[in-house]
């Protein structure tokens, strides 16, 4: 049997986590750094009832306003990401077709809690980004997020002398529970750890989205 494998679309790739914990701060991050290494890019941001994310990814510059679309959530975040990700696969077609050549579209989730998860419609492989802040008992916790993401981001290093935190015993316990899957420490003020993201996507994420065959850690 023949097995296609026309490139239909960008690759998608799901950035979660819960309120606060740097997503959008670590997709200003990756921009520049995917763009650096010609991937022709895109990003739709997920808000409860604004646009904020979108609006302040815009003015960033980093990427053509035009790029970045916005997907309003509503109340529950992780359902338009996971439940019913229509808005978003559509965002997500609407940028296929206006851009064709386009790689690699990043969906930034709206602020959620431990539990939420991609679909694996949506998105061929997704990264859950807890922050130090949060206390070093979140693996511990084992929620969805942390277990079942491809890729688990650690944020806000810096602030763990401050917090009482032990970042050697966080990132054990975290390698622990996700049975040996990657972990990934980030400073999203400065920029440390970052490269090491773009190299987990780089090492997991073909290019452009394939059919006849699953692409990522997941099929859809
Ligand atoms: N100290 C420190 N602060 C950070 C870091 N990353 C992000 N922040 C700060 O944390 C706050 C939240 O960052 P955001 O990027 O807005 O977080 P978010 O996850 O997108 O937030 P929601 O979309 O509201 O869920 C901001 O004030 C950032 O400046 C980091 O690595 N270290």
């Amino acid at each position: 049997m023949t097995v296609s494998t026309e490139v239909v679309g960008a690759a998608r790739v799901g950035v979660g986590g819960p309120v606060g914990s740097g997503k959008t701060a670590l997709v200003e991050r990756l921009i520049p750094l995917l763009r650096g290494e010609g991937i022709d890019l895109a990003v739709i941001t997920n808000d409860l009832v604004t646009k904020e994310d979108a609006e302040r990814l815009r003015r960033s510059r980093l990427i053509d306003p035009e790029r970045v679309l916005a997907v309003e959530a509503g109340a529950c975040p992780h359902t338009v990401i996971r439940e019913d990700p229509t808005l978003n696969i559509e965002a997500a077609e609407r940028l296929d077709a206006q851009f064709p050549g386009l790689e690699l579209i990043l969906i930034e989730s709206g602020g959620d809690n431990l539990a939420s998860t991609f679909s694996l419609d949506l998105v061929d492989y997704w990264m859950f980004v807890i922050d130090v802040a949060g206390g070093d008992d979140i693996p511990r916790k084992r929620g969805p997020g942390i277990i079942q993401s491809d890729l688990l981001v650690i944020n806000k290093v810096d602030l763990a002398p401050h917090v009482g935190v032990d970042l050697d015993r966080m990132v054990a316990e975290a390698r622990e529970v996700r049975g040996g899957r990657p972990v990934v420490l980030t400073n999203c003020r400065t920029g440390d750890g970052v490269d090491g993201v773009v190299r987990a996507i780089r090492d997991a994420v073909p290019l452009g989205r394939q059919t006849g065959k699953s692409a990522g850690s997941g099929s859809r």
